[in-house]
C-alpha cells in the first residue's frame, strides 16, 4: 500500500511539474544563464574531473551550456541511460550525439558504461523536483537516482540542480531517499548540513 509520503509526493510533484511546464520562456532563460554560471563555478570549485549530469529537455533546468563548456574544458561528462530495471547505466557525453530513451528522454550514445561507472564520478549532478533546507531530495518518481547513491560506498558531493522555487521547506521523507550535499539554482549555490 501506498505511504502517505509516497501520496504526498506525488501530488506535490504533479505541482512541480505544471510549474515547470508553464514558466514563461524568458524567466526560463534567465534561469538558464544563472545555472550554467553557477555550474561552472562549482565544478571549478571541487576540481571535477569526471562530473556526472544529465541531458536536460527543455523544462528541466539546462545543462547542456556546461557540458559543452566541461566537453571542451577537457572534462570527462557522464550522462544517464534509464534501464528497464531501474538502474542507470552511464555513457561518456561528447556534446553532439544523442537519441531518445526510455521515457522519451534524450540520452547519449554509445559505448555503455554499467550502473558502477558512476563510482569514477568527483562531483554528481542530479536532476530533482524539489529539495528542501536538510538536503532532502524528491526526484521524478522512479527512485532511478535514490537507487545510484544508495549503492554508492563512498560518494562525491552531490547536488541537485532546481529553479529557486523548488527549494522547499520542508520534502516529504521516505526512508530510501538519498540526500544531497546542497544545490545549484540559478542565483545561488547551496550546501546542506
Ligand atoms: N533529463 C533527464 N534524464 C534522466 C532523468 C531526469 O530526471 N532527467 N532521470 C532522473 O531520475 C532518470 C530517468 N527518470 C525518470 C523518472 C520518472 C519518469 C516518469 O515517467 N515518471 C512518471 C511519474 C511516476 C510516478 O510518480 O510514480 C511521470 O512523469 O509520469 C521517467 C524517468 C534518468 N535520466
Ligand atoms: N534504494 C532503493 N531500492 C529499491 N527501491 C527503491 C530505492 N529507492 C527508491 N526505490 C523505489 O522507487 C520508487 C520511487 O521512489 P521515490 O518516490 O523516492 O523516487 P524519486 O526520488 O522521486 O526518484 P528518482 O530517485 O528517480 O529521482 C519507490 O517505489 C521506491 O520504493
Amino acid at each position: 500500500m501506498p505511504t502517505d509520503e509516497s501520496n504526498d509526493k506525488r501530488a506535490l510533484r504533479a505541482e512541480l511539474r505544471e510549474r515547470r511546464r508553464t514558466r514563461p520562456a524568458h524567466v526560463v532563460d534567465a534561469a538558464n544563464a544563472g545555472f550554467t554560471a553557477n555550474l561552472i563555478a562549482l565544478a571549478t570549485e571541487k576540481q571535477a574531473r569526471t562530473i556526472s549530469a544529465y541531458l536536460s529537455t527543455s523544462f528541466e533546468p539546462d545543462t547542456r551550456q556546461f557540458l559543452n563548456w566541461a566537453i571542451a574544458d577537457g572534462r570527462r561528462v557522464l550522462l544517464p541511460i534509464a534501464r528497464q530495471d531501474g538502474l542507470l547505466d552511464w555513457a561518456e557525453g561528447d556534446g553532439e550525439t544523442e537519441t531518445e530513451g526510455l521515457y522519451g528522454l534524450p540520452e547519449p550514445v554509445g559505448g555503455i558504461l554499467g550502473p558502477i561507472a558512476i563510482n569514477d564520478a568527483d562531483l554528481i549532478l542530479i536532476p530533482a523536483s524539489a529539495v528542501d533546507q536538510h538536503g532532502t531530495r524528491m526526484g521524478w518518481g522512479r527512485g532511478y537516482f535514490d537507487r545510484t547513491l544508495g549503492s554508492m560506498e563512498k560518494r562525491p558531493p552531490v547536488f541537485a540542480v532546481v529553479f529557486d522555487d523548488e527549494i522547499l521547506e520542508q520534502v516529504p521523507r521516505e526512508l530510501h531517499d538519498a540526500p544531497v550535499d546542497g544545490a545549484v539554482t540559478p542565483t545561488r549555490i547551496i550546501r546542506f548540513s
